[in-house]
């Protein structure tokens, strides 16, 4: 269905078959979708939005696809073209316009979310067959409610799409036991550069696989993901305590992380706040209950500006003793180093949990604070430079903090597979930290200021010769690209050449230009 007036009478007007192939009406027509495409010329409307607020590009249509083979048929089309490009859209939860296409077509992969769900069980153990348009916040609800199983590996907001994380990684306070997403992941459909449908894993496809994840949607569009799954718990008891010291900080959260699994947590985050009343970025920031109070009087004197909180879960079934869970949160707090009395606990379902992060959307969109900008800033820092890092940039550039969460924790090199596309810092260990800006202009600093200071940071970082990566990439030049994948770059331009030659897929991460020609 084609629902652009213009478009359908371009089309009725017009003999297809002489048009020029780089006509949009002309490639429209022929497509025969089952799914609808919106021209969507005046820019408006989703294709032309993301999260970060900061770019904002004019499609030439939205394609809403029943499932892939519209994606195949769409992919095809642009192949015929000298210049189309295809974006996949998941959620449009990037920053800075990575599922957008300049003058190209972006396709709504939502529309595909119900397609695919289906429980399997291969070897003794469970799947879910998803869509890689399903959200993980639908995911998780259907799960838990249908089966009582949940996937291992979760982000820390869920209104996400499966095949937009997978494109990245996918991290949150599983990801040291359990991997990224994508090590959660053991197959997946895949529509490739070339329009092909493809199912790939690690024995079938396998190249295309382990391109596909973390590969920035340079290599396929994933339209279906079989994830692992496990029994769900019931409960989580969710524990927050703070540190005055860094050092405390991370030998306390490494330790966390290295225990074996079922001696410790079964989340582990952490976050860097002001040492300060401000609401959105001090001690406020702690208590989880109004029944919490935050006493300073307890952080010891001479502490600096910033201090560090390391935040667990224990995850439990309600049938378990309430002594059980007391005891183990006690005997693995009681080896951690934090102030003492500023602990703060909660026990909520574990669905309650996992979906956190919407409550807090919910308030941000009654403020009117969720659709501005967001100059977000995420990278991966080695252990061996996590402390030169905390006294360049938290106890100096963001010291006052950024309007957001500052999070700060470790993960385990090995659970993830170096065959994938994401690359990392060099160690055993290594940090993501996150500055999850929010912009309240005018009565903030300006976007550009914000992203000018994200800029400093990775200047700093750069100079004092830090090992680092920027997770969620956006950089706009290929010698930049190069730059962040380092050596695994020949591998990263080698896939791109085999399953999207014209480079037609994800225009908007801005690595490769749109070729004529698959020479
Ligand atoms: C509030 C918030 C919280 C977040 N929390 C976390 C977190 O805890 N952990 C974490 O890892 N990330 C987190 N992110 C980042 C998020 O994972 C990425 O921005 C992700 O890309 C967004 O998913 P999306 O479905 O909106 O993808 P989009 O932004 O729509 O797309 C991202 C990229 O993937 C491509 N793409 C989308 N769908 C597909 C597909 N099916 N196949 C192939 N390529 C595709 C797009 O073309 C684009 O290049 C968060 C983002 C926000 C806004």
């Amino acid at each position: 269905m084609v629902e652009c007036l213009e478009l359908e009478r371009f089309v009725q007007d017009n003999d297809v078959e002489s048009k020029p192939v780089d006509d949009i009406s002309s490639i429209c027509k022929s497509l025969d979708l089952k799914g609808s495409i919106d021209c969507v010329c005046d820019g408006s409307g989703i294709a032309a939005k993301d999260f970060g607020g900061m770019q904002s590009v004019r499609a030439l249509a939205l394609i809403r696809p029943a499932g892939a083979e519209d994606v195949a048929l769409i992919v095809k089309a642009a192949a015929l073209s000298p210049n189309l490009t295809v974006a996949a859209r998941g959620n449009g939860h990037s920053i800075n316009g990575q599922a957008m296409a300049d003058g190209g077509l972006v396709i709504d992969m939502r529309s595909t979310k119900e397609n695919h769900f289906k429980l399997l069980t291969i070897n003794g153990s469970p799947y879910i067959d998803v869509s890689g348009g399903a959200l993980w916040e639908d995911v998780l609800k259907r799960c838990v409610s249908e089966f009582g199983l949940a996937p291992r590996s979760w982000t820390d907001y869920l209104n996400l799409t499966v095949g937009g994380t997978l494109s990245n990684a996918g991290i949150s306070g599983q990801t040291f036991r359990y991997g990224p997403q994508t090590s959660n992941v053991t197959e997946l459909e895949v529509v490739t550069g070339k329009g092909d449908i493809i199912t790939c894993s690690e024995t079938e496809n396998s190249e295309l696989f382990f391109g596909v994840l973390g590969g920035l949607g340079q290599f396929g569009i994933i339209t279906r993901a079989r994830i692992l799954l496990q029994p769900a718990p019931d409960m989580a008891r969710w524990v927050r305590v703070v540190y005055a010291d860094f050092e405390d900080f991370s030998r306390d959260v490494e330790f966390l992380v290295s225990l074996p699994a079922g001696e410790s947590f079964d989340y582990v985050e952490g976050f860097v706040l002001v040492n300060s009343d401000d609401l959105v970025n001090g001690w406020p920031q702690v208590p989880m209950d109004p029944t919490h109070k935050f006493d300073p009087t307890l952080i010891p004197p001479n502490t600096g500006s910033v201090l560090y909180c390391i935040e667990v879960v224990l995850n439990y079934r309600k049938t378990d003793p309430p002594s059980t869970v007391d005891e183990a949160v006690s005997r693995l707090l009681g080896q951690l180093a934090f102030v003492k009395g500023l602990k703060f606990e909660v026990d909520v379902s574990y669905a309650e949990f996992l979906l956190r992060v919407k409550a807090q959307e919910e308030v941000a969109k009654a403020n009117g604070i969720w659709d501005n900008p967001h100059p977000w800033l995420n990278l991966f820092i080695s252990k061996s430079h996590i402390a030169d890092f905390d006294q360049a940039v938290f106890k100096k550039l963001v010291k006052d903090g950024v309007g957001g969460p500052m999070l700060v924790y470790p993960m385990l090199r090995n659970k993830w597979d170096n065959r994938t596309s994401v690359v990392l810092p060099e160690g055993d260990i290594f940090y993501i930290v996150a500055f999850l800006r929010s912009t309240v202009y005018p009565k903030g600093p300006e976007v550009e200021k914000l992203v000018a200071k994200n800029r400093e940071i990775v200047q700093v970082c750069r100079e004092k010769g830090l090992d680092f990566k920027l997770y969620l990439p956006q950089y706009q030049c290929q010698e930049d690209w190069k730059r962040h994948f380092g050596n695994q770059w020949s591998r990263f331009e080698e896939r791109k050449r085999v399953f999207d030659p014209m480079a037609i897929l994800a225009p908007g991460q801005k690595i490769f230009k749109r070729r004529v020609s698959q020479s």
